[in-house]
């Protein structure tokens, strides 16, 4: 067992009592015909009643037992199969978890989703079908067929021919069957993500009127899916009244030369009875295996597309050789990286330093790299070359998760997650107290909005929540930020949103905080409240220093203040 498979071992004892359990179920179906064939020969045709009873009774006795058996075995398959789909579950979002970016970038979010959500269902659904009847039905056909043989050797001639032909055709179904699911797996994909970017952007697309245009998108998608849905199940519709076709011709061969073999005396009533039977319970398993032919095809597509996910290579890091160092400047020397999947570098043979404890603002035209930049610190991504390191250390060699617990991100994007605002401050730092919540939150100037909500803190945000401005959500994730108490602050152009009194009380809270803050920005009125200006443009350094030496020196810092309609003022006067 390998992949997705594997992790059916812990479920090894509780598969063989199923299974187990299965077998005695089979074993009753099996031994039916023949006490029928005796009870018709030894008991109806012979006139004796007590015949007739010991059988019956014998009969009921063993369809209670297969009854319990059964229930039983259905249960447990019930069972394996939900604790495996929750295992796939859990093993998946740890693996996407455990992705860098440019492995995240492999994969679209809406086929991970489909992948964690209807691809484990199928599987699990193979499971319990592979549990409770896609054994029996296989077992009951062979030996359904051998019983027979046993029976009346003559009579299931018939038997013998079409049921492995019949088997066959199935085997081939089921092969043609897993290629096309894996295309509606894809279809389902695409209708995911239609459907995804219509709830995200709803705002978007009232605003713009644009619900037309969606719906035609999405009246596309759905058709794929609905079209490539329609042809597998037509390759598998066919199925069954070939299916029938055949077995019911084999049941009329059988009445006829049933009777022919009884009008020589070669067969009794009995027999002709006991091979029907037979042969109706292979026709019925026959049926069934069409549908365990469609889930097994669909479980075999989803078990790939779950494996692929599972299988994703670990990125390969360099050994832990370094520990985070307690004080350090952070060093960037030629660092030169390129998006996965980018053609050109978009930093190239950067260098800077940054002292610790200093704030250094990141200044440069949209598109220029600065995001780029600080998502280098907490390894967001690895640099093609050069290296970077903190108080000397190369960061490369650090652990990840100790380096990342140093470092506080507020992304460009504000992302909260659906709780109170207490909860998303709080998922920061876990075991925060209610008091340093309060203290994060002044410090990012948001206590204040928080208290005058109805609920305070409790105040629930997210779609059945409270909806937040632009500049409150870029607050609170400031204050989530902040509460790690973190040595190094990275703030991807996150006070884009907040007025200049607001932005300037916030630079100085951050400032007693005594951490070294990265602080990207198109503002100048922001750079100036920076110990230290960087200017990024072709990927590298063009220009750094504080505000008052660019303001005097540098022609680009010059045209960027005037283009701002910043001159000689200061930004107290500003603040005033
Ligand atoms: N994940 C990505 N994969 C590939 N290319 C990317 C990715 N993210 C950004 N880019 C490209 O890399 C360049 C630099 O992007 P980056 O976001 O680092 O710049 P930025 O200076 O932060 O821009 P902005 O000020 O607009 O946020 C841009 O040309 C952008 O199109």
């Amino acid at each position: 067992m390998n992949g997705v498979l594997s992790l059916l071992k812990p479920y090894r004892l509780k598969m063989a009592a199923a299974w187990g359990l299965m077998l005695l179920e089979l074993a009753v179906e099996l031994i039916l015909p023949i006490l029928m064939a005796k009870m018709i020969d030894d008991g109806i045709v012979a006139g004796d009643l007590d015949a007739v009873i010991r059988c019956g009774a014998v009969m009921i006795a063993l369809s209670l037992f297969a009854f319990a058996a059964g229930i039983t075995n259905s249960f447990i398959a019930a069972r394996i199969g939900q604790n495996y789909g929750f295992d796939i579950r859990k093993k998946l979002i740890e693996k996407v978890q455990s992705f860098s970016f440019a492995q995240y970038g492999h994969f679209d979010t809406s086929t991970l989703i489909t992948r964690m959500t209807n691809d484990v269902t199928q599987l699990q659904n193979a499971v319990f079908m592979s549990l409770r009847i896609m054994m029996r039905a296989p077992l009951l056909i062979i030996f359904g067929t051998a019983m027979a043989v046993y029976v009346h050797f003559g009579l299931s001639l018939v038997l013998l021919v079409t049921v492995p032909i019949m088997t066959v055709f199935m085997l081939f179904m089921m092969r043609r069957g897993a290629g096309m699911f894996q295309q509606v797996q894809k279809k389902l994909d695409k209708v995911n993500s239609v459907m995804r970017e219509n709830l995200t952007g709803i705002r978007l697309i009232k605003a713009f009127v644009r619900h037309d245009h969606e719906k035609a998108r999405f009246q596309q998608a759905g058709m794929a899916l609905m079209d490539e849905t329609i042809r597998v199940i037509r390759t598998f519709e066919s199925i069954v009244p070939i299916l029938l076709l055949v077995m019911n011709g084999s049941l009329l061969f059988i009445l006829w030369f049933g009777f022919v073999e009884m009008q020589s005396g070669n067969a009794t009533t009995g027999e002709i009875v006991a091979i029907i039977n037979y042969a109706a319970r292979i026709i019925i398993s026959l049926s069934i295996l069409t549908f365990i032919t469609i889930a097994f095809a669909r479980g075999k597509a989803s078990a790939g597309r779950i494996d692929e996910v599972l299988q994703m290579e670990e990125e390969k890091l360099k050994p832990m050789t370094e520990t985070y160092p307690e004080n350090g400047d952070i060093v960037f020397e030629n660092v030169t990286f390129t998006y996965p999947g980018g053609t050109a570098p978009v930093l190239n043979r950067l260098s800077m330093t940054v002292k610790r404890g200093e704030i250094a603002a990141i200044l440069g035209e949209t598109g220029a790299g600065k995001s780029a930049l600080l998502s280098l610190i907490p390894r967001l991504y690895e640099p093609d070359s050069g290296v970077l390191s903190i108080g000397g250390r190369e960061i490369s060699g650090m652990d990840m998760d100790s380096l990342r617990r140093k470092i506080g991100f507020v992304p460009q994007e504000s992302h909260l997650f659906t709780g109170s605002i207490l909860e998303n401050i709080r998922w920061g730092k876990k075991e925060a107290t209610e008091e340093e919540v309060v203290e994060a939150a002044r410090k990012a100037q948001i206590h204040d909005t928080i208290t005058s909500l109805p609920e305070g803190y409790k105040t629930v945000i997210g779609q059945k929540g409270v909806t937040l401005s632009g500049g409150q959500k870029q607050r609170l994730s400031i204050a989530r930020a902040l509460i790690r108490k973190p040595d190094i602050l990275l703030l991807d152009d996150s006070t884009s949103a907040l007025d200049v009194k607001t932005e300037a009380a916030l630079i100085d809270a951050i400032t007693a905080e005594k951490c070294t803050v990265f602080i990207v920005t198109q503002k100048i009125i922001t750079a100036e409240l920076a110990d230290h200006i960087f200017m990024i443009e072709d990927g590298k350094v063009a220009a750094s220093g504080t505000h008052e030496q660019l303001a005097a020196e540098n022609g680009l810092y010059q045209h960027l203040m005037e283009s701002q309609g910043r001159k000689e003022e200061t930004y107290e006067q500003t603040r005033r």
